[in-house]
């Protein structure tokens, strides 16, 4: 065996082999299956990227056209998701919410039939159109309203927006959502995709797997800087206030939320296209001046640690999408998860493909041979 030394983070510590993605954090390129992201995000739709992510390679028209079926036909939620939602306390988290209710799918379908083509099939399905529906509805019970039924005729991102809504959204917003969704789809090794692998390695059931990386998604590390960047925006408030406000951060060390990435160091190339959608929304919708506060943002810290490769990642710009698209504020990260859960799916059909349990090991830093203490001599 071969033995390495500690790396916090696991920092350039391979821990799978896989095909699925691919980053350049030199070059600042990101690759599905080997497509770049630019590509799939002009050409592509969510369900197809899924799919391509999912299932090795682009879908034939027939092929796309029966797992858009298969997606569009299982959106329902069982009446006792919704009851169980329904108990939820109102002020929770909508990212708790999603981890619990994606860990109770497995009490519904917990036969766990790893071998079988049609169980990883339905299992992809079932996720993949659930998720949102589980998002909208408890976006819409902890206001008192009661869920909106999914709609047959619109498509997977259309849907999700009528379900927050009632209202049919507008086809340039459905569109850019469906955008969005393609751009968080899948990347590499990161937190939740790690902990979905671990999670996989122990042969447990999808929904536990999709559960646990929900877990891990919501971290203000991770996927929930994206609701902190509004906040921070929020909090910075004018133009004049940035660099005050940067040079705060960084005098107390502390860190700015949707800048930095371990990979990246350059600007992530989602961030460019999120800030060109952004851009169109408000050519159509009228502006926001969050973005202009944004923009200065980039600049200062740009200025300030560009050295260090400390450019805008994915959150930084998604949230001012998710804004000027009416969504609240922490439905953010949930929409990340939606997005997500392609990829730890396709991670958890790779772990399964070549499986060995996941159980590294660890430096001991602690005592030995220690007597134990009565409790009253302690
Ligand atoms: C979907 C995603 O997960 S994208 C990432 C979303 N997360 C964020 O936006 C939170 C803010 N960013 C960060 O905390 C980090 O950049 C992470 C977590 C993304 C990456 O972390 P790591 O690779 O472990 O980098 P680490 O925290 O060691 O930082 C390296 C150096 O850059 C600095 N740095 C990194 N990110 C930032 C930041 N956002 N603001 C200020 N300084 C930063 C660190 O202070 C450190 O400086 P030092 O070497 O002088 O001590
Ligand atoms: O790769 C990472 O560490 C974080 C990230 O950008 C993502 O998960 O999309």
């Amino acid at each position: 065996m071969m033995v390495c030394e500690y790396q916090p983070g696991l920092e350039g510590i391979a821990a799978a082999q896989s095909s699925i993605s691919n980053v350049d954090g030199q070059k600042g390129i990101l690759e599905y299956r080997g497509i770049r992201i630019e590509e799939l995000a002009e050409k592509s739709t969510f369900l197809e990227t899924a799919y391509l992510l999912i299932w090795g390679q682009l879908p034939t028209s027939e092929e796309l056209k029966e797992f858009e079926h298969e997606v569009r036909h299982h959106r329902r939620i069982k009446y006792r998701i919704r009851d169980m939602m329904k108990c939820f306390p109102e002020s929770g988290h909508p990212m708790d919410a999603l981890q619990a209710s994606a860990a109770a799918l497995g009490l519904f379908y917990s036969r766990r039939d790893l071998h079988n083509p049609i169980y990883i099939r339905d299992a992809v399905v079932r996720l993949l159109a659930t998720i949102p529906t589980m998002v909208a509805a408890f976006q819409l019970m902890r206001k008192g309203n009661d869920p909106v039924r999914p709609r047959d005729d619109l498509d997977y991102s259309a849907n999700f927006l009528y379900m927050l809504s009632e209202k049919e959204p507008d086809p340039l917003a459905a569109r850019i959502f469906d955008v969005c969704l393609i751009l968080h789809a899948e990347h590499t090794m990161n937190a939740s995709t790690f902990s979905a692998r671990v999670t996989a390695s122990t042969l447990t059931d999808p929904y536990a797997v999709v559960a646990s990386a929900v877990g891990t998604l919501g971290g203000p590390l991770h996927g929930g800087a994206n609701e902190e960047v509004i906040q921070m925006l929020e909090e910075i408030g004018s133009i004049a206030n940035v660099r005050p406000y940067l040079e705060d951060c960084l005098q107390r060390k502390a860190k700015i939320m949707g800048f930095g990435h371990r990979v990246y160091k350059v600007k992530d190339p989602r961030a460019t296209i999120l800030q060109d959608l952004a851009q169109q929304l408000f050519a159509k919708f009228g502006s926001d001046k969050y973005y202009d506060i944004a923009v200065e943002m980039e600049r200062v810290v740009e200025e300030k640690l560009g050295h260090k490769g400390i450019y805008p990642n994915v959150d930084f710009y998604s949230g001012l999408v998710y804004a000027k698209l009416g969504i609240p504020t922490d439905l953010f990260t949930p929409i990340f998860a939606i997005a997500r859960v392609t990829g730890w799916l396709a991670h958890w059909k790779e772990q399964l493909a070549e499986n060995r349990i996941f159980r590294p090991t660890q430096v001991y830093n602690g005592l030995h041979e220690i007597a134990y203490t009565a409790i009253e001599e302690r």
